[in-house]
């Protein structure tokens, strides 16, 4: 079979050990369920183009394994009898459309067109036939494989069958090796610069994918094929799948009570044992604090925590739902006190996969000493991982949803990795940069008594300016803090509260 033959005469090893594997699935399918009782979930996108050579040189070598002395000449590797279906939409785009059809007319599928939705078309399949398990194209790293397995029977409220996802483990890196070993034909938006496809309401060319802009602003792509990481195939669908959006709000000057309300919150998470025995100080979280105000961010809750995963997975989850972002730090790498990643697969219900392009920049950093399957760093949460590069940074940060994870030590390591990360984000448009914060400091020695009544009526009077107070020593002066995002209002504030007191009973502080 020209599939097997392409495969097995290429050297490439890590596509062979994909191939084999994925037959194996497909072979333990066909010994379990008869012919009748197994469809092919086929849509011209590139996991499912994959599967249907698959599945075509898969069935040949189950019939040829089973029925060899038999075989009839005619019913030979040109007849596909598993029964193929197809759920048309009208927002699917018409080279998806076509490249099916065409498909299916090569290869003489036996298509079912099916103008339901998933759901509502499959249960009115199973009603009219025996089907028991269906082939899909999914593949570790799409948001539907999260807690798939190779065999993993429908979801809950899902009319019953054996969902068989043999190409599960591939990574975006083998789809292409193989496709391209194997030269078969795939859906020509693939070289139009789309990466993943969906729907046209969602699904755009790959930006990373972008090479040129001619006069008239006409953008260039190059082929999916030529995507380095594999990890931002999905970078062309429209933002909801991504991340949860960030509210990143710019007005400073909204005098509502909700003011405070509707500016983006961060919280910073701190983890390690050291901190919390007083071993070690924490060097990074005040520097993240004050970077994160630099850009407008309200902080809005820093905590430590400790080593567990447990303690972790509480913490993350507590703080992921009530802000935009978490960021967190320590406990990252191969220790076994390094708990933070597995932490938050658990805060987000996920477990932790091999992570193929991750396990490529450990591979350079550490060497071939770790392999995919011993090293426990390539592991990451499923299905909601990112991986952000930079020039600049060795190994990729990792954003999990609206977590993101540092590996700084210090403050310095922090600055490097900080300035790495907004760029980032802008690019991305993880991140509007909201209006910076601006700030005024009164220090004055009266006492606390006197000035808290003055304090209260101007933190009502100017509802859009933070109005604070600390001190640096129980008998020394106390500091009045204004903070906001409109210079006026904060000068208005401050001169409001000297106006209640006598001349110079406050000295402005850098
Ligand atoms: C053959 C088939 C079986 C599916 N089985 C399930 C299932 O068991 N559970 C589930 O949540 N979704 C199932 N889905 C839906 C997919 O996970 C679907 O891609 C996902 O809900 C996202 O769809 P959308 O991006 O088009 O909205 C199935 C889809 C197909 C085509
Ligand atoms: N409209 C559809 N009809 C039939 N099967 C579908 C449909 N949409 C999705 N599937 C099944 O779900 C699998 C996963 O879909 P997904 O969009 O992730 O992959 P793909 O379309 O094959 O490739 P790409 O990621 O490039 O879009 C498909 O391979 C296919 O088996
Ligand atoms: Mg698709």
């Amino acid at each position: 079979m020209e599939i097997d033959k392409a495969v097995r005469e290429s050297d490439d090893i890590r596509l062979k050990t994909k191939y084999n594997n994925a037959i194996y699935v497909i072979q333990r399918a066909l010994a379990l369920y008869s012919v009748e009782e197994v469809a092919f979930s086929f849509n011209g996108g590139k996991d499912s183009t994959v599967l249907l050579h698959l599945l075509r040189a898969g069935y040949y070598m189950h019939k040829a394994g089973t029925n060899l002395s038999t075989r009839d000449p005619v019913n030979d590797e040109t007849t596909f009898p598993i029964r193929t279906i197809y759920f048309e939409s009208s927002s699917a785009f018409p080279e998806i459309n076509s490249f099916t059809y065409d498909t299916a007319f090569v290869y003489k599928l036996q298509m079912d067109i099916i103008r339901l939705d998933f759901k509502s078309g499959l249960e009115a399949l199973l009603k009219d036939k025996p089907i028991r398990a269906i082939f899909l194209g999914v593949r570790i790293g799409d948001p539907t494989a999260v807690g798939q397995e190779q065999f993993s029977p429908s979801s809950p409220g899902w009319p019953p069958f054996m969902r068989v996802n043999p190409i599960l483990d591939w990574s975006y890196r083998d789809v292409w090796a193989f496709l391209l070993t194997c030269k078969v034909q795939y859906c020509s938006l693939y070289d139009q610069g789309y990466t993943s496809i969906g729907s046209i309401h969602d699904t755009v060319p790959n930006a990373l994918l972008c090479h040129t802009k001619t006069d008239n602003s006409e953008e260039k792509y190059k082929p999916a094929y030529l995507l380095p990481d594999g990890r931002l195939e999905r970078a062309g669908r429209v933002k909801k799948l991504t991340s949860q959006p960030l509210n990143a709000v710019s007005n400073g000057v909204n005098h509502e009570e909700s003011h405070w309300k509707s500016m983006s919150t961060a919280s910073v998470i701190a983890v390690g044992d050291e901190i919390l025995s007083g071993t070690v100080e924490d060097r990074v979280g005040s520097v993240l604090c004050r970077k994160l105000h630099s850009i407008g961010w309200v902080v809005s809750h820093v905590s430590i925590t400790r080593n567990d995963i447990d303690a972790v997975a509480d913490e993350v989850d507590r703080q992921k739902s009530t802000n935009d972002m978490v960021f967190i730090y320590g406990g990252v790498g191969p220790l076994p006190s390094d708990v933070t990643v597995a932490g938050i697969a658990k805060a987000f219900g996920v477990r932790m996969a091999p992570d193929e392009e991750f396990e490529e920049y450990l591979r350079h950093l550490i060497g071939e000493r770790c392999t995919g399957d011993r090293n426990e760093m390539a592991q990451l949460p499923e299905g909601i991982t990112e991986l952000m590069h930079h020039d600049k940074l060795r190994v990729p940060l990792i954003k999990c949803q609206n977590v993101i994870i540092l590996t700084a030590t210090n403050a310095a390591e922090l600055e490097k990795e900080w300035d790495c990360l907004i760029e980032l984000m802008k690019s991305n448009e993880l991140l509007v940069m909201t209006e910076p914060f601006v700030s005024k400091r009164l220090a004055t020695t009266l006492s606390d008594v006197e000035a808290a009544q003055p304090l209260s009526d101007i933190a009502i009077k100017f509802p859009d300016v933070y109005t604070g107070a600390y001190r640096e020593s129980r008998g020394g002066s106390i500091v009045i803090t204004f903070t906001g995002k409109d210079e006026a209002r904060i000068r208005a504030a401050a001169e409001a509260l000297c106006k209640k007191f006598h001349p110079g009973a406050f000295s402005e502080v850098d």
